[in-house]
């Protein structure tokens, strides 16, 4: 996650503990309507002293650098935590005054912390399974729901186990989600034929890139090649040997260019494009060239009635050392006149324009 998702999520959780604590403080309300009065002192000490605070540490915790990558982890032990301080409640409830205190306390904490601040689903099982064991234990030692013991324990092992179980297909969906989105985001991206970039992206990072070279003062290179009378090609061997070629030209194209910051596309049909920057006029020669020579040395032979015997590709391109003031726009229509210029002048050559 990028670091500007980090911190929002960072923030959404700490709101989210805020709401559980002011949740907690206004159960105290509720609770005290409804405890016999010499439970008072021992039920807000057990609130106000030991669940509320523990979720003021957890905000504090939040501060801390190892947080984001630990929260699944604290927040399912602060799922056991303010599980465990409400069975002290129903224990102490019970042996002081044998008043049955509610369980579905330890419910709504599985689910707050479960779904509210987000414990994976592996630990909200983990968690869970601790809790009712907890229950369970809490139900041997302190018979507080009577005859109501069994329907009350199936009734917080259901939902836990349900919670857990709903954490599981709520992660699978989220990590299908952005399996697909990823796969989305290349296939609207990339040339499904050459994994180059299509046109749209093309220029979108051609933009980037030239916008980046402006402020940094460097030079601008834009290469257009194309294919030599590839119509004759494709009608020579066929449209699949024709994709073929297509693809033989991405991957010369990859063999030139290798720097990360290199720009290779599909700018459609048989025609591509690769847009450099901080390279010398005789650095875009020198690529120019190489790229004849991987094609000569394969040495794919051609349609018999075609200009050359195997086949090649023109290149027009142009390189400017002052950028300021150019247009991606104006630079790919000089690398295109030149690409004309070099297909008029025979094919299997390149030209290049110089602007400074
Ligand atoms: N196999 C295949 N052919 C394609 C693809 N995209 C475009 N073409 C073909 O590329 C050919 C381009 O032909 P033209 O624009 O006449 O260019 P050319 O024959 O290369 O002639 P010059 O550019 O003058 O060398 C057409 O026959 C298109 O059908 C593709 O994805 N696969």
């Amino acid at each position: 996650m990028e670091v500007v998702g980090k911190h929002r999520e960072i923030l959404r959780l700490r709101v989210a503990l805020l709401i559980g604590a002011l949740l907690l403080a206004s159960f105290i309300l509720a609770d005290m309507a409804l405890l016999p009065s010499p439970l008072y002192e021992f039920y807000l000490q057990n609130r106000l002293i030991y669940q509320i605070p523990v979720i003021f540490l957890v905000i504090a915790l939040s501060f801390s650098r190892f947080f984001y990558a630990a929260r699944s982890w604290i927040f399912a032990g602060l799922m056991v935590m303010l599980t465990f301080a409400n069975f002290v409640l129903i224990y102490q409830s019970w042996v002081l005054y044998e008043f049955a205190f509610p369980y579905e306390g330890t419910i709504l904490y599985a689910f707050y912390c479960v779904f509210a601040l987000g414990v994976t689903y592996k630990l909200a099982l983990v968690a869970s399974i601790i809790s009712i064991a907890g229950f369970i234990g809490l139900m041997v030692i302190a018979p507080v729901y009577g005859d109501r013991v069994m329907i009350s324990t199936s009734f917080v092992v259901g939902s836990l186990f349900i919670c857990a179980y709903a954490k599981y297909r709520l992660d699978r969906i989220v990590i299908l989600l952005k399996s697909t989105n990823k796969k989305l985001n290349t296939l609207s991206r990339e040339d499904p034929l050459t994994n180059l970039l299509n046109r749209r992206a093309l220029m979108k990072e051609g933009e980037r890139l030239l916008s980046l070279s402006k402020r940094q003062n460097l030079s601008f290179a834009v290469f257009m090649l194309d294919l030599d009378d590839f119509k004759k090609y494709n009608d020579a061997f066929g449209h699949q040997q024709g994709d073929d070629a297509i693809v033989a030209q991405a991957d010369v194209m990859r063999a030139v260019f290798q720097r990360q910051t290199d720009i290779l596309g599909r700018y459609g049909g048989e025609e591509f494009m690769v847009i450099v920057s901080g390279v010398s006029a005789r650095q875009v020669e020198q690529s120019c060239q190489q790229i004849l020579d991987i094609w000569d040395k394969k040495a794919l032979p051609h349609a018999s009635n075609a200009s050359a015997k195997t086949v090649s590709c023109s290149i027009g391109a142009v390189v400017v050392t002052n950028i300021k003031g150019q247009t991606l726009e104006g630079l790919i229509n000089q690398a295109d006149n030149e690409l004309y210029q070099a297909k008029a002048a025979g094919k299997g050559t390149y030209l290049l324009s110089t602007l400074s």
